[in-house]
């Protein structure tokens, strides 16, 4: 299991394993770097074009929205143990594993709302891989809320062999959470426009949301093309959803700016890591409405095998309360977590930690950069084999969270220790942190029933490995080396 950032929940990056990865990141940002990298005569060719753009985008926007009405279902040509050429497997992607075909998935003849587009050249990278990107849709993906990917057919395969974009029920931890009352409502904040308020005591450690993406894009993708064709690409994928997912899009809050699509795509989207951990920028439009604070009381968890986020409770959340996330690193300081919000954001922080006097802040600032300092010093010991050391740093760096109001959510925490003792030789404080880390698991739960079933594997193997190491020490035989 990855530890890097399994261990310290930031908010703002938060890796759960595997298959589970939070990162936020404002594309903006990478909107702006484009912009500048626009030469002047790309501006001026732009502007002479723009109206011809305006027309046919007007004329495409109402063939894409005629089309969403009326398409039918696009499937795959079915092949049986044939090979498949080039071109095809780009528009077709099979069930694989980061693009290896399983030779049964021959037959599973995947289907597509729309013809697949792809864009791309023939140029090969240094592993003789060429750039192509493509839009695939499926309108019918969790019961019609529909999914627009623009990625590459080696992602797109990975995921289908995942089986990621069948509708399989989430785990039955959230399904019982679906079924409850709904903890939550989207009402207006003051200055902050819409936000999400508790409608109940939500606890420490439940899910609040789940929430599943309508549209995923690489970075891939991002980086490569002009902003032109990034627009019409993105523009295509929103199209390319169901009427509702579609409006609730375009119903979401946007930055000011010269193009609409890029307001809203860039204020409202989290990045998520796909197949062998590629960025894709993913819209989820119920999340997007949760805002910012400093001193978080909610993070995400992304699961790729569901294609599914959820948001989980830091700490209890009483009835009235704001849920909000992290959009910075929590042990940035706070003068760099105000530009960097204002900068990609754009707006002033005005949360309970950015309006403390910095008397109140002193002791936040040394504890969130103490925190930061264990993160990395577990990181480094790990990684040079002191085992003793990084789980003392562990179990420091959790006395400081509790401090600081943002304790890690207690399953992963006690991961991080099982996989620590472990490394340590030490199989009894192993077992008993995978122990509770199953009953956490199995308390809280996923949308993902993955994680369980790791905790509860790893568990059978730590029994496993007592019982030899018994039978070795009451025989006198070699003691295991771990
Ligand atoms: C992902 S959206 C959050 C939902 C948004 N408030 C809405 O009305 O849909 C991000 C935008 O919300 C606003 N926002 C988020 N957190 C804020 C905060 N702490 N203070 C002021 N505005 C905030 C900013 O305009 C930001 O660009």
């Amino acid at each position: 299991m990855a530890l890097d950032t399994l261990l310290f929940p930031s908010g703002h990056y938060y890796h759960i394993g595997p298959d589970f990865e939070l990162l936020t990141i404002n594309i903006n940002q990478l909107f702006i770097s484009q912009r500048k990298a626009a030469d002047m005569m790309h501006r001026i060719l732009l502007l002479a074009v723009s109206l011809l753009f305006c027309l046919s985008f007007a004329l495409k926007d109402a063939a894409a929205r005629s089309h969403a009405q009326q398409q039918k279902s696009w499937q795959c040509p079915r092949r049986s143990g044939t090979r498949i050429d080039e071109s095809s497997i780009r528009t077709c992607p099979l069930p694989g594993q980061l693009g290896i075909v399983d030779e049964e998935g021959y037959s599973d003849a995947v289907s597509w709302s729309f013809s697949p587009r792809c864009i791309g050249d023939r140029v090969k990278n240094e592993s003789g891989v060429p750039w192509i990107e493509c839009l695939f849709s499926d309108s019918n993906f969790r019961n019609g809320h529909g999914i627009s990917l623009v990625t590459s057919p080696t992602i797109t395969s990975h995921l289908l062999g995942l089986g990621a974009l069948e509708d399989r029920p989430h785990s039955a931890v959230a399904q019982e959470a679906a079924k409850g009352i709904l903890s939550y409502e989207i009402v207006n904040v003051k200055g902050k426009g819409k936000g999400v308020v508790a409608k109940r005591l939500i606890r420490r450690g439940e899910i609040v949301m789940i929430d599943i993406p309508a549209i995923l894009v690489g970075t891939g993708f991002l980086g490569q093309v002009r902003p032109h064709h990034r627009r019409r690409m993105v523009k295509q994928a929103i199209n390319q959803l169901p009427e509702r997912t579609r409006n609730k899009i375009y119903k979401l809050s946007s930055a000011t700016g010269e193009y609409l699509i890029d307001g809203i795509f860039g204020q409202n989207s989290n990045s998520v890591l796909l197949g062998d951990g590629q960025i894709h920028i993913g819209m989820f439009t119920e999340a997007a409405r949760i805002n910012h604070s400093c001193r978080p009381n909610a993070y995400f968890r992304f699961s790729e095998r569901m294609l599914a986020m959820e948001v989980v409770a830091y700490h209890n959340i009483e009835a009235g309360e704001e849920i909000e996330m992290s959009y910075v690193p929590i042990t940035e300081t706070r003068e760099d977590r105000r530009k960097y919000l204002k900068e990609n954001w754009g707006f002033d922080c005005t949360c309970e930690l950015c309006r403390a006097t910095d008397l109140e802040i002193g002791d936040s600032e040394s504890r969130r950069r103490r925190m930061k300092e264990l993160k990395e010093s577990v990181l480094y010991a790990r990684k040079e084999g002191f085992f003793q050391d990084a789980v003392n740093m562990a179990e420091e760096w959790l006395m400081f969270s509790e401090w600081e109001r943002l304790p890690p959510l207690m399953p992963e925490y006690y991961d991080t220790l099982t996989e620590l003792y472990l490394l340590n030789g030490d199989i009894f404080n192993a077992t008993r942190y995978g122990r509770m880390a199953l009953d956490g698991w199995a308390k809280f739960g996923s949308v993902d029933d993955e994680f369980l079933e790791r905790s509860r594997i790893g568990l059978l193997n730590l029994s496993e490995r007592s019982k030899t190491r018994r039978l070795y020490s009451s025989g006198g035989g070699p003691r295991e080396k771990f």
